[in-house]
């Protein structure tokens, strides 16, 4: 067995050479959603010190509720949690 079918857990070297590939793409999606992340955290936290320095609050429950809806809406229940990951990244826990 190659060493390239050893790290892809493959079979045969044609399905190495495709999902080291695949892989490649995924590493560059995952690159993106990442940029994307601290792109959303640098506009939220713009947000929050805005409200803040108005005298609002930090967090604001029914523009969460919205986030929250519109990822459940797209990605059903792991949609929830991710929303919620999201947020705790950009505002912190609760
Ligand atoms: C960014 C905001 O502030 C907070 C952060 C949110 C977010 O990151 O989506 C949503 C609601 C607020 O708790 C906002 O009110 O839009």
């Amino acid at each position: 067995m190659s060493t390239s079918t050893v790290d892809t857990g493959a079979g045969s070297a044609d399905a190495a050479s495709l999902i080291s590939d695949a892989r490649q793409r995924i590493d560059d999606l995952d690159q993106r959603i990442i940029g994307l992340l601290a792109e959303r955290v640098t506009v939220s936290e713009q947000i929050q010190r805005e409200r803040i320095a108005s005298g609002g609050r930090r967090v604001h429950l029914s523009r969460e509720m919205e986030v929250i809806n519109r990822y459940n809406g797209e990605l059903g229940r792991q949609g929830t949690a991710l929303a919620m990951t999201v947020l705790a990244l950009c505002r912190g826990q609760l």
